[in-house]
């Protein structure tokens, strides 16, 4: 087991990370917990739940699961409001504790209702997919999605702990470890160049579990989130860097329907075009280009965007949380291993999104 320190204002706390931490999570509940809820879902349940909870009776404490609808299309208030009916009607008080056991979404979702219950109770994050072990259960943005954009309402709330059991992945579909590796990947190119090589060299390791590799590039991820967010836990400048390829992911996500495209593979076709647009605005070298897309494409996520047209890419990207002043503004790269954060000029942009043009910075 190796543990990663995350330290903000909002709280430290460390990231275990092992074989069979699933069956030790009463390590990670205080002792003055009055009761345990996990949050999940039928899914992660059936496969998980009763491991959870024999692990957790060892607290001596009341455990309680709450089943939430799977999927990203339940990322909304009216799922949200079913974890606030079962906290109510079961009397859970400010002392007890939540589990997140599940992937981002159970993740997100828990992490908001515990900052929100009773104006805030902790909670404990459990990634069993890959993407929540490298990316969603570390640093504490909390949301739910709307309609009209994607984590619009939510909270910054750390978790008292992070649990991540590299033994849950062997369950999860090839698509999902694709979606997962996106985010690995997404490290590499904003701030350790030497890491990107790395996943280049062991990119079948990666895809198949090997062990080494994949507790490898899941230690090294939360380390750097942990770098990252422990500087500057509510986004005022560097956290940004972490949105890499979301202002274009995220419109797919939205504009498509929640669930059509999963997060990652969003993310994944994202970063290929905002290293176009890195190409054209920052001086990213083509060939720099090709090898993210190469990646992205080995890793296996899409990395032609779809076709949505000009005007409702913008719109849809309009609502991104870092637009300023009605001003897009995008995480770019001028190498390979640095990124920033800047506004581009429209025809850059119009560029990258109309498909003919975009294929010739590729
Ligand atoms: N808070 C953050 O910093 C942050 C970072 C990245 C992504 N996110 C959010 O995370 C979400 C995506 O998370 P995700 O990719 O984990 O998707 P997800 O939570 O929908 O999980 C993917 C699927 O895998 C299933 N699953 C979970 N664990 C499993 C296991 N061990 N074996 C088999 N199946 C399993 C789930 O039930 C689901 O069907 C998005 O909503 C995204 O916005 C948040
Ligand atoms: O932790 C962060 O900061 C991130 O940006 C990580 C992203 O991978 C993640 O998808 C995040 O939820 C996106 O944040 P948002 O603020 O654009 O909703
Ligand atoms: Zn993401």
């Amino acid at each position: 087991m190796t543990t990663v320190q995350v330290s903000t204002p909002g709280g430290a706390y460390p990231i275990h990370v092992g074989a069979g931490r699933l069956d030790r999570l009463a390590e990670s509940i205080p002792a003055d917990a009055t009761a345990i809820a996990v949050v999940t879902n039928p899914k992660v349940a059936a496969l998980y739940g009763d491991r959870v909870r024999d692990a957790l009776a060892a607290t001596g404490k009341q455990v309680f699961f709450i089943e939430l609808p799977d999927g990203e299309a339940f990322k909304d208030w009216q799922t949200l409001n079913l974890i606030f009916d079962a906290l109510l009607q079961n009397r859970l008080d400010r002392k007890a504790v939540l589990v997140a056991l599940g992937g981002g979404v159970i993740g997100d979702m828990c992490g908001f209702a515990a900052a929100s219950y009773m104006r805030g109770i902790r909670f404990v994050q459990v990634p069993t997919t890959l993407l929540a072990q490298v990316d969603s259960s570390v640093g504490g943005k909390t949301a739910i999605n709307h309609p009209l954009g994607k984590n619009m309402i939510g909270a910054f709330y750390q978790p008292i702990a992070v649990e991540i059991d590299t033994d849950v992945l062997t369950t999860l579909p090839a698509r999902e470890i694709s979606a997962g590796l996106a985010e690995v990947i997404k490290y590499g190119m904003i701030i350790d160049a030497k890491f990107f090589d790395w996943c280049v060299a062991n990119v079948a390791g990666l895809r198949t579990l090997e062990p080494q590799a994949i507790t490898y590039a899941i230690q090294r991820s939360c380390e750097l989130k942990a770098q990252v967010v422990s500087q500057d836990e509510r986004e005022s400048g560097l956290r940004a860097i972490l949105n890499f390829g979301h202002t274009f992911g995220h419109a797919i996500e939205s504009g498509l329907g929640y669930g059509e495209w999963l997060h990652g593979e969003a993310v994944g076709c994202g970063m290929v075009q905002a290293a176009q647009l890195s190409a054209l605005t920052q001086g990213l070298s083509l060939q720099s280009v090709r090898r993210i897309r190469t990646l992205v494409q080995e890793i296996g996520c899409p990395v032609n965007p779809p076709e949505l047209g000009t005007e409702r890419w913008i719109e849809l990207m309009q609502v991104d949380k870092k637009t300023e002043g009605g001003q897009l503004r995008f995480v770019l790269l001028p190498e390979i291993g640095q990124a920033c954060v800047g506004v581009v000029p429209q025809e850059a942009l119009s560029k990258v999104l109309e498909p003919d043009t975009a294929s010739a910075t590729a």
